[in-house]
């Protein structure tokens, strides 16, 4: 059992040092990832890639793949077949083409006819997919949702999703900690929301940048697991990587009976939870950042503008952008307020709704649907109120709000009740808003354009999103609902023994399906090891072979000046349904380029020339990338031409992303070597940035700033090495791993599972054999790692 090397230690630590495969003397490390969930958008291309080289998935055992994003949330009564299910062409593609990948590779799959199908996040946790210890990966950033049990859970981009396919592993560095502690007693009628509502309007959007944030203190005790889910997956929202927090006796019990847990009271059982109890930080482990909050300073909170950190008390007003403290935020405050149709000094809850949507993988959880359901329970829907949605996160928690009633109490009032799905939270799937709508959702993102082109969000907690839809206007819940604590504290208790250990034992019976699957198993599940040499060269950027090489880039450098650049912006959710890395240049900035389809907007800046041919971003505002996990950010600046973004600072996975599509994100933190670059930008002047020597220069060849970059990434870079095939020489390293995790964790092998009845487990779906193709598997010298 892998134990704590070196005192003191956190929580974050402990996960981490235990999954070190390889550690280079720069910091690079190689890390095993216990737990992949995959979802159709951000693996087509992983796939592809992967049949590409001929390389087959490592461990399918430790991977679960679900369509989410995509699916529609109507009736499934008449569902015979996704293909025929989803109208829309590019969404069809999506996940007919997940389908088809998960038989091909024998991956473990809840289709759209399996009710344990549900937003990738919540069906990890329910299935005890996710468990204490582990590290959890996905191509999406609300991957920081499992990070409740006390995993290191983190969001990557589809060249990681295809790295880890094929390796089980990650090429990463080391994370600052940093620790949110908050005290005291929640009061009534405040969520678990509005704890992470506040903590982002504290820290800001970037202020958990390269760091994991474990939550602690006596409210984080208090909550529930799903509670604790809530927190942690906005901690994407703070910029963080990942957010965590120590397993307890409410994680043991919410694991007890899950179908992919080690079975309760058995001896493996024991074994890991006497584990995961040693993982609690040490009590004098150090942290990077501190922020202590007093649970007597959360209040309902909404959202006011177009960035998760503008956050105000339900009572509070709308505020007045002429008061923020610099140009750049009063110009983007006048932006938000023009965008959100808002006026400043109006009080928010005097302010009118149109939509509700109750939903998402932040509140879409039993406890989120009770809590809301006990505000709405005898009232009707606003009559200005032009649709409410309850959007259940999975098919298992639909059916317990079934079995509990909740369902009748929603539709009583005026709600829809849908099927399960990510629904409203990115309108990738038909629940969108209309232009200018408003509404009041539980969901995690208020970017421009999220929820449907031209959309105003709110971000709130459930039951305040109830409240909104019952008064139709931003509405404080206490008025409405009496509470003697937290209302997510009230809604963990079941009013009958708790849906998800019912299902559990439902499911202990094997399908047919699963039967004919189980008799095609061959008896040793040992994990598939494969050893494709590497390969060099191959064209296209981000495929999975080399990448073209990057060592002096001279261009027009684009100058941008706003802040938060998020990358719904940079490509926003419609463009995210293709299954190709490229083609996508003309959607860069879609909503900021394009007045309407087809029609220029005159006054940005890549519609203007010389910037037409930029080949660099030079933005002066900080956090560029932040947001979503897509990698389609990188590739559609690629496929326009942009190749370096010169910032103050980066998103981690848009960071990260970056480099794996052979670009160059620059941190340029000294404001006047920025404002240096910034101004050639602005004059139209060519830049040129040096990799070998790290130094931007002018177009006559004068430096302007040196910067830093990571050793390891610099290398790659230059010499245009694709991370797969390095990682795959050290498979002796990851075979002696897997041997060292097998026995002292057994309960981390999938294989276990199988053996389990009951456990679709890959059983679930036929593996096939993976095609084997000769294409890129150029045998080339070994490289050095
Ligand atoms: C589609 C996916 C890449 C994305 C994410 O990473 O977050 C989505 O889930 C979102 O919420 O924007
Ligand atoms: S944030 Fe929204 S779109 Fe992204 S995974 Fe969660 S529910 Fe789906």
């Amino acid at each position: 059992m892998p134990t704590a090397e070196r005192a003191p230690q956190t929580l974050y630590d402990k996960v981490f040092q235990a999954h070190i495969v390889d550690e280079k003397l720069d910091g690079t490390i190689l890390l095993y990832i216990d737990r992949h969930l995959v979802h159709e958008v951000t693996s087509p291309q992983a796939f592809e890639g992967l049949e590409a080289a001929g390389r087959k998935v490592r461990r399918p055992d430790c991977t679960l793949a679900t369509t989410d994003h995509n699916v529609p949330t109507t009736s499934r009564k008449a569902l015979k077949n996704i293909a025929s299910f989803i109208q829309e062409d590019e969404s069809r593609t999506q996940c007919v083409t997940l389908e088809e990948n998960v038989k091909k590779f024998g991956i473990t799959y809840f289709g759209l006819s399996d009710k344990r199908q549900g937003i990738v996040h919540v069906i990890g946790p329910e299935q005890g997919f996710t468990l204490p210890g582990t590290t959890v990966v996905c191509g999406d950033s609300h991957t920081s949702t499992h990070g409740a049990f006390g995993a290191l859970a983190f969001g990557i981009g589809t060249s990681e999703v295809e790295h880890v396919l094929a390796t089980q592993c990650l090429i990463t560095k080391r994370s600052k900690n940093m620790r949110v502690q908050v005290d005291g007693e929640l009061a009534p009628g405040v969520s678990s929301k509005d704890v992470i509502l506040h903590v982002i309007g504290k820290v800001g959007t970037a202020g958990g940048t390269g760091a994991v944030i474990e939550y602690c203190g006596s409210v984080i005790r208090s909550l529930s697991m799903e509670a604790r889910m809530s927190i942690c997956n906005m901690s994407i929202e703070a910029g963080a990587r990942a957010g965590m927090v120590a397993p307890d006796e409410v994680t043991f019990e919410y694991l007890k009976g899950r179908p992919l847990a080690p079975k309760y009271g058995s001896e493996e059982w024991n074994k890991a939870v006497a584990y995961w109890k040693s993982l609690q930080s040490d009590p004098d482990a150090k942290y990077d950042i501190d922020v202590f909050i007093d649970a007597k300073d959360i209040v309902p909170t909404v959202t006011w503008g177009t960035s998760p950190e503008d956050v105000v008390p339900i009572t509070g007003v709308v505020p007045d952008p002429e008061t923020f403290p610099t140009e750049t935020k009063r110009a983007g405050g006048r932006r938000m307020l023009e965008y959100m149709g808002l006026v400043p000094g109006t009080p928010m809850e005097e302010i009118v709704i149109d939509k509700v949507f109750i939903g998402s993988c932040t509140n879409s959880r039993i406890e989120d649907l009770r809590a809301a359901a006990q505000v709405v329970k005898g009232r009707k829907v606003a009559s200005n109120v032009k649709r409410a949605m309850i959007v259940p996160g999975s098919g298992l928690v639909k059916e317990q709000a079934e079995k509990e009633g909740l369902d009748k109490i929603f539709i009583d009032a005026g709600f829809e009740w849908r099927e399960a799905g990510c629904s409203m939270c990115l309108g990738m799937n038909p629940d969108i808003l209309s232009p200018k709508e408003r509404c009041a959702s539980t969901s995690n993102r208020n970017f421009e354009g999220r929820q449907g082109a031209q959309g105003r969000t709110h971000l709130m907690s459930p039951v305040m999103a109830a409240a909104a839809a019952i008064v139709g206007k931003l509405a404080d819940v206490r008025k409405l609902a009496k509470y003697n604590g937290s209302p997510h504290i009230e809604a963990a208790i079941a009013p009958e023994p708790t849906t998800e250990k019912a299902h559990a034992d439902e499911r202990i019976e094997t399908d047919d399906h699963e039967k004919e699957a189980l008799a095609d198993q061959p008896e040793d599940q040992s994990p598939q090891i494969n050893t494709s040499v590497v390969r060099s060269g191959a064209a296209a950027a981000g495929a999975a072979g080399g990448l073209p090489k990057f060592t002096v880039l001279k261009g027009i450098a684009a100058p941008m000046e706003k802040a938060n650049i998020d990358t719904d912006a940079i490509i926003p959710k419609q463009f995210l349904k293709t299954i190709k890395r490229t083609g996508l240049g003309s959607a860069l900035f879609y909503e900021m380029r394009y007045l309407e389809p087809g029609v220029e907007n005159p006054d940005f800046v890549l519609n203007r020339e010389p910037y037409r041919r930029a080949k660099i971003i030079v933005c002066t505002g900080a956090n560029f990338g932040c947001g979503s996990s897509r990698e389609h950010a990188p590739w559609a600046l690629r496929d326009f031409g942009v190749l370096s973004v010169i910032a103050p600072s980066f998103a981690d996975i848009f960071f990260n992303n970056s480099f794996k599509n052979g670009m160059l994100p620059i941190v340029i933190p000294n404001k006047d070597d920025l404002e240096r670059v910034h101004a050639e930008a602005v004059a139209g002047r060519e830049v040129e940035i040096d990799l070998p020597n790290q130094l931007v220069k002018d177009e006559k060849g004068n430096t302007l700033c040196s910067f830093d970059v990571d050793e390891f990434r610099k290398h790659c870079l230059i010499n245009g090495l694709d991370d797969i095939g390095l990682t795959m020489q050290l498979e002796d390293k990851i075979a002696e791993f897997e041997r060292k995790m097998t026995l002292e964790t057994p309960w981390l092998d999938g294989k276990g599972y199988l053996k389990r009845k009951g456990m679709g487990g890959q059983l679930a779906v036929k593996a096939a054999p993976v095609p084997k193709t000769n294409r890129g598997d150029v045998k080339t010298e070994p490289l050095e790692w």
